[in-house]
């Protein structure tokens, strides 16, 4: 579903390059220091952030030339997704449609979302009318909207209270098994891992240093794990 060799940039700090690949339907969340290069992998994946090197294939494409709005996939920031002088329902629309003109069918799609992921009471608001979480679940309502085969969230629920974390959460597992998504999700938590990841990769001075299952990093006993400060008895 999605390879990348040897993709970069070059920072003047130290150079980053990533090799890896995901098969589709996987969830792989992704771990490591700060400042070791996560974010800075989805920006490259999405095309955010131009490559000085490598290549990106998603579902057999090749899209490293590509511009980030013609790659099919959808980014969820920490913070940020939303137009603020746009209602809940105009936001949504921009995932169908760029002039928010959506045909009868869109509309039906849009609202059938909202629906299921309880938003319909908010439609007419602004975000700023909305909590921390109410905005996160607009924004990834819209990802999910565009239909793009690849979702990928850069921390998307770090500022949200362990109750609403653990809801959305839940809501990403279950959209991401009913559409059938590739998952890649950018944590801190060792928590978010359990939960939700078919894999980890634990990410370490700009390239891949450890991939595998959140039961070898709970153990604790390798260095993948000291890396995150995982011991036994400690989650970070
Ligand atoms: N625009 C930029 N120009 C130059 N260097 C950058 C830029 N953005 C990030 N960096 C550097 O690239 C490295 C990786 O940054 P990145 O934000 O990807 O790390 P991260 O693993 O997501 O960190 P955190 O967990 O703190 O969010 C860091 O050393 C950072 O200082």
């Amino acid at each position: 579903m999605l390879t990348i060799n040897q993709l970069g940039c070059d920072y003047p700090q130290h150079p980053l390059s990533f090799t890896l690949s995901v098969t589709a339907g996987e969830r792989v969340v992704i771990l490591g220091p700060s400042g070791a290069g996560k974010s800075t992998l989805l920006n490259l994946i999405a095309g955010f952030i131009p490559a000085s090197q490598g290549e990106v294939w998603i579902a057999d494409q090749n899209v490293t030339a590509l511009a980030p709005a013609k790659r099919p996939l959808s980014i969820l920031f920490q913070e940020n997704n939303l137009f603020t002088h746009l209602t809940v329902k105009q936001n949504l629309a921009l995932g169908l449609s760029p002039a928010m003109r959506l045909s009868a069918v869109q509309q039906e799609k849009l609202l059938a979302l909202a629906d299921r992921t309880g938003l319909l009471p908010l439609m007419d608001r602004l975000p700023a009318q909305l909590s921390g979480g109410q905005r996160q679940r607009v924004a990834l309502t819209r990802c999910l909207l565009r239909e793009q085969p690849l979702l990928l969230l850069d921390e998307p629920f770090s500022a949200l209270d362990p109750a609403l974390r653990q809801e959305m959460l839940v809501l990403t597992q279950a959209l991401c098994r009913e559409n059938h998504l590739t998952l890649m999700m950018v944590s801190h938590q060792l928590a978010d891992a359990r939960f939700l990841a078919d894999r980890c990769i634990v990410i370490d001075q700009g390239e891949m240093a450890w991939s595998g299952t959140w039961q070898q990093l709970e153990k604790g006993d390798i260095e993948a794990a000291r890396m995150l400060g995982v011991t036994p008895a400690n989650d970070p």
